[in-house]
């Protein structure tokens, strides 16, 4: 490659930071996807990993089963260079424990490699909830994407560490293995994996919400939709059907 085109971050450092979303992914949805590629972009990740948890910590049991949400994540990017489903908390026993994931990342990965553990901000809320939550940064760095209907007004100790660790340089993730916090605006999607299965719920179509491997697999399991999906006639130019 020409050295003009060689990436600003890329030239600082080999190791690029690899970035961990974690997820119900119940299912998963372009709301998670569109902010996983542009971060891939934006901060010039090596990669995007998605981790489909296998038994969420603080939320009920998801509708359809690990192995299912895992093949839907691999489904959603099977062609999309930089974005890997990893399946390690599905081969973990016991809660899903972000801490446990990044440590075994850091065990795999060694002390130096950047990791960039990405967090919307509802999730990133509600970290003070979160198992050893202090603890996180010292093993990666957070990224919080934007997402409609939250704002990043944190208080008590999660607006301290926010105030502590927060960078507004992109070349810190490269830089440093671990510890600081990032914000990134990304494309704003009002998608929630709650509004797919209400309306699958009422027999409605999921389709342009998530990609259509993923519509495909929802539809033909028996894990979400309750009632019958609606037939549409297909109207001619004649007007004729
Ligand atoms: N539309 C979105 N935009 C940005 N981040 C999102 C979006 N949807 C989910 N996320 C983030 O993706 C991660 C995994 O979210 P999760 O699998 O719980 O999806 P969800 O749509 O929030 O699901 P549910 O509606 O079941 O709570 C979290 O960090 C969450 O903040
Ligand atoms: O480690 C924890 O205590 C913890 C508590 C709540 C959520 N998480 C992780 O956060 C990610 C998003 O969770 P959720 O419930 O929004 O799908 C998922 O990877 C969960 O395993 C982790």
């Amino acid at each position: 490659m020409p050295r003009g085109r060689v990436p600003v971050l890329m030239e600082q450092h080999s190791q690029r930071p690899i970035g961990l979303f974690g997820g119900t992914f119940d299912p998963i949805h372009h709301g998670h996807l569109r902010p996983a590629l542009e971060l891939l972009e934006i901060l010039e990740l090596e990669q995007v990993r998605l981790i489909p948890c296998a038994d969420p910590p603080h939320r009920g049991a998801p509708m359809a089963p690990g192995p299912f949400r895992l093949e839907m994540a691999r489904a959603a990017v099977h062609d999309q260079p930089g974005l890997e489903v990893d399946d390690r908390e599905m081969r973990r026993p016991g809660p899903s424990y972000t801490l446990d994931t990044l440590l075994a990342f850091r065990e795999e990965l060694g002390p130096k490699r950047p990791l960039c553990l990405i967090l919307g901000s509802d999730a990133f809320l509600g970290l003070p909830r979160w198992s050893r939550w202090e603890a996180l940064l010292e093993q990666a760095h957070i990224v919080v994407a934007h997402r409609p209907g939250w704002q990043l007004t944190p208080d008590g100790d999660l607006s301290r560490v926010l105030e502590a660790c927060r960078s507004d340089d992109r070349a810190d993730l490269h830089r440093l293995p671990a510890g600081r916090i990032l914000t990134q605006q990304v494309t704003q999607l009002e998608i929630s994996s709650s509004v797919i299965r209400e309306i699958l719920d009422r027999g409605g179509s999921v389709r342009y919400l998530t990609p259509d491997p993923v519509v495909r697999m929802i539809e033909s399991s028996p894990y979400y939709s309750r009632r019958p999906a609606r037939s549409y006639a297909r109207v001619t130019r004649e007007g004729g059907v």
